[in-house]
């Protein structure tokens, strides 16, 4: 590969730089614009229903600043604007906002487009880098600043008539990233001059990463170094706009934040020119997950992502930060063991501060739900296994158990060479130890409880009928317990030496049909550890069950 032909983009001198010591404490002023830079890249942009539905969604997830097209470039764009004033569609709190480049027809139609609104900004640009001066343009830098000044004198003009009261501006030297400093600052001035903003009625500049060119931290001086140079700075929102083409666009916008920004524009999911905008969801998320209040609600997350991939025609890919298919589940043992243990050990419930390893964030904060946390593959282990047990179906298998079945499971993944569902690994359970009753079943069994009169201590009898490959046998055993006397009885019919070892029980339903799960094993002559599983109304028949269970096993 050819990598000559490529040129290095140079730091900024800022050995005084001050964003790496921050860190994010608040929200940003948020613009989305999904309508705008979002539209403008899709292969069918959104129709006059698909606009209306975003717009819908993207007041709902809170945005109080949403460009919502460029009126002047074509009939659809004109009219949506239209029809958020005339059908009254814009929430008193929201400001929507505009683009239009620095152009005098263009900014005419823009402000026709605005007739009355409340509250809106006007959005212009110039390509400001030296790139584009040169190739697009062809002008000198002061040429580039004529434009950007008349373009904010008329703009001034018409947005400070009587009849626009509630207008604000926003200028964007756009491809700033591949503009030399010294030049966006004049130029960016050079518009401040014009427009005059004060404290009560501010203005922004949006610096766009039009094309990402170098790593954040490059970016974070460029804007710190901004900040500094910026005239009015008390009476500016300085605005971010990265775009993704090095893949980093959300690391710009969190540097650039920490080096003085105030606001962000971005989209849902990323989805813009090229490789895209930055991701408002994915950064509000971030801050969400460090305990800020992002402003903005995800809550319903996958309703977000349903409505977007209908107005856009746009995938949302099973890793995407925080909405992917996959991004709340794991399918590898190591880190199945760790989530069912950090799991169990929540016991306070929402207020006890999130501690699971490998989730940065609870799932049903964005409405997901535990369910799809584990699934069972061949890199699965036994804790997944014992968790999917549990949260699906509550069975609570003993610690003990668990390699026994996660090696039945596992055995099964390798076999299928696929994923199983919850209901496949129930089946697996089912079939090995719930319907082994062959050679042994239970039949009829009685127990009687008496006190030894010699001892003093409470000793089972234990009577009834077993099956041994479908004949009846009776069965006679007494012990100092129910399960003891039924091992007793047990085991002139087994054909091999084994000892009971462990038992454990719970309930798995509630009320008057409540049924008990009985887990024993049992170990054999030649220490083999073999586990049985009985379910029954009656915990005692659950565990003769569970005996049997393990019996047949063994066999
Ligand atoms: C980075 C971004 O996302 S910027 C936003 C980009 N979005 C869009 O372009 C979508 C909407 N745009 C459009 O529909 C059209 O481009 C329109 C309607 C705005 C303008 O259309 P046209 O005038 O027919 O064409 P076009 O956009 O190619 O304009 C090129 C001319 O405008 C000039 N120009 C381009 N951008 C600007 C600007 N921001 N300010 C002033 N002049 C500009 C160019 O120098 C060129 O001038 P020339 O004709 O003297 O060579
Ligand atoms: C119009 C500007 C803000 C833009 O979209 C960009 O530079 O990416
Ligand atoms: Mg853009």
């Amino acid at each position: 590969m050819n990598y000559t032909k490529y040129r290095r983009y140079e730091p900024i001198p800022l050995p005084d730089r001050t964003w790496p010591d921050r860190i994010i404490e608040k929200a940003p002023i948020w613009c989305s614009v999904d309508l705008r830079d979002g539209n403008q890249a899709l292969s069918v942009p959104m129709n006059m229903e698909k606009k209306l539905m975003m717009f819908k969604l993207l007041t709902d997830i809170g945005f109080k600043e949403i460009e919502v097209g460029f009126p002047s470039s074509a009939e659809i764009e004109y009219n949506f604007m239209r029809k958020l004033i005339e059908d009254k569609l814009i929430p008193e709190d929201v400001t929507v906002q505009v683009l239009v480049q620095a152009r005098e027809h263009l900014i005419r139609r823009t402000f026709d487009s605005l007739k009355g609104v409340k509250n809106a900004v006007v959005h212009i640009y110039n390509s400001t880098s030296t790139s584009q001066r040169r190739l697009v343009f062809k002008k000198s830098r002061k040429e580039i600043i004529d434009i950007a000044v008349s373009g904010a004198r008329l703009v001034k003009e018409l947005g400070d008539a009587e009849e626009n009261p509630g207008i604000r501006y926003e200028y964007s030297p756009e491809s700033f990233t591949g503009t030399e400093m010294d030049f966006a600052a004049e130029i960016c001035n050079a518009v401040i001059d014009v427009l005059q903003p004060t404290p009560d009625h501010q203005m922004v500049i949006n610096l766009p990463a039009t094309v990402e060119a170098h790593t954040p931290n490059i970016h974070a001086d460029q804007i710190e170094w901004m900040c500094r140079h910026l005239d009015k700075r008390d009476s500016v929102q300085v605005s971010l706009h990265t775009h993704n083409d090095r893949g980093t666009g959300i690391a710009a916008t969190e540097l650039a934040l920490l080096a003085g920004a105030d606001r962000v524009e971005g989209t849902l999911f990323g989805n813009g020119e090229r490789t895209g905008n930055a991701d408002l969801v994915t950064i509000a998320l971030n801050m969400f997950s460090q305990g800020i209040d992002p402003g903005l609600d995800f809550t319903d997350i996958n309703y977000v992502r349903d409505v977007y991939r209908y107005c856009t025609g746009m995938d949302v890919h099973p890793r995407h930060p925080y909405v992917g298919e996959l991004v709340y589940t794991a399918f590898s043992g190591s880190h199945q063991d760790a989530i069912n243990k950090g799991m169990h050990a929540r016991t306070d419930g929402e207020s006890q501060i999130w501690d699971v390893p490998y989730l940065p964030i609870d799932p049903r904060d964005v409405g997901r739900s535990y369910k799809s946390i584990v699934r069972i593959n061949s890199q699965s282990g036994k804790g997944g296994v014992a968790y999917i047990m549990d949260t699906e179906f509550g069975f609570s298998l003993p610690k003990a158990m668990h390699p026994e079945f996660g090696l039945l499971i596992q055995k099964e993944t390798d076999k299928r060479e696929e994923e199983l569902v919850p209901e496949e690994i129930w089946a697996v359970f089912e079939e090995n130890y719930l319907n082994t009753t062959v050679p042994f079943a239970l039949e009829d069994v009685n127990v009687r409880m008496e006190t030894d009169k010699a001892s003093g201590k409470h000793m089972a009898n234990v009577t009834g009928k077993i099956l041994k490959n479908g004949k009846a046998l009776d069965i006679e055993g007494r012990g100092n317990g129910p399960i003891d006397a039924f091992v007793h009885g047990l085991k002139q019919y087994v054909d091999f030496d084994f000892q009971f070892e462990s038992f454990d029980e719970h309930a798995i339903k509630e009320g008057a049909d409540a049924q008990a799960v009985a887990y024993i094993s049992v170990i054999t002559g030649d220490n083999r550890r073999v586990f049985g599983a009985g379910i029954d109304t009656d915990i005692t028949f659950a565990s003769y069950k569970a005996i049997l269970s393990a019996i047949n096993r063994v066999g």
